[in-house]
């Protein structure tokens, strides 16, 4: 792995990480820094451990063996991840359910928030009607409203028109801009290089390369990320 010297405001450290599934080891990282002072891009192909390494930095699912440590101490993270359910009810009430996490929100920030990421008109609409944009912006409307440090977006625009696709990029910049650092996974090369700064590449549940984006996409150092690269551009 090619890992020239770096400095980082804000970073998570990743030691003598170990997590298997049913015996199976599914990630595997002896030692990494993963800065989150940059929007940092988590991609690799299906399987690899993106996810699962998303989970791992909120907490949702704790290493077999290792730690994780985030320079800044002890944070706030938010992970949206797709297929998030949804209760049986209107858009709002979905929305409104982070006040069970943080009381403090009122309604007035959850109506500023329907209308942040272009939901107000679907309010009184039931949840399990929207469509999949509709829905992931809800999940992105829950994590802005909880303000955390550090959002970790699994694959935020799977599935989505490349319309909705530049309105949910453009929600990323802005948990950006109002302080919350962001982490994201995802197939799509070129959303990538639009919307992340530094890139994470994970191949079999290893970090196999990591660095800036640019570098990376234009001069990788592996073979691991070489091979992925040619073969997402030809898909
Ligand atoms: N809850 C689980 N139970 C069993 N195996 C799991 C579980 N979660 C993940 N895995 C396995 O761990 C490996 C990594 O999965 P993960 O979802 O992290 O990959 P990914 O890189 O996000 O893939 P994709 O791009 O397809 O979403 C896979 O082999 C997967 O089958």
């Amino acid at each position: 792995m090619v890992n020239p010297v770096e400095a980082f405001d804000r970073f998570v450290e990743l030691k003598n990480i170990i997590v298997k599934s049913d015996g199976r080891i599914i990630l595997n990282i002896p030692h990494a820094i993963i800065p989150t002072d940059r929007i940092c891009a988590c991609i690799g192909p299906n399987g690899a451990g993106k996810t699962t390494l998303l989970k791992l930095i909120d907490g949702l699912i704790k290493p077999d063996s290792g730690s994780i440590v985030h320079s800044s101490g002890k944070i706030r993270s938010a992970l949206v991840l797709h297929h998030t359910p949804m209760i049986k009810a209107s858009a709002r009430a979905n929305m409104a359910i982070v006040q069970d996490v943080d009381s403090a929100i009122d309604a007035a920030t959850i109506d500023a928030v329907m209308i942040k990421v272009g939901l107000n008109q679907l309010a009184r609409s039931p949840a399990h009607k929207l469509s999949a944009g509709e829905r992931q912006k809800l999940c992105l409307g829950r994590a802005i409203l909880q303000k955390p440090d550090l959002v970790l977006l699994d694959e935020p625009t799977a599935n989505l028109d490349p319309m909705t696709t530049e309105q949910v990029e453009e929600i990323v910049r802005q948990f950006k801009q109002q302080k919350s650092d962001v982490i994201f996974t995802s197939h799509q090369l070129a959303q990538v290089q639009r919307l992340a700064e530094y890139v994470v590449f994970i191949d079999s549940g290893e970090i196999k390369e990591k660095g800036p984006v640019g570098p990376f996409f234009s001069n990788p150092q592996t073979q691991a990320a070489k091979r992925y690269l040619h073969q997402e551009l030809l898909a």
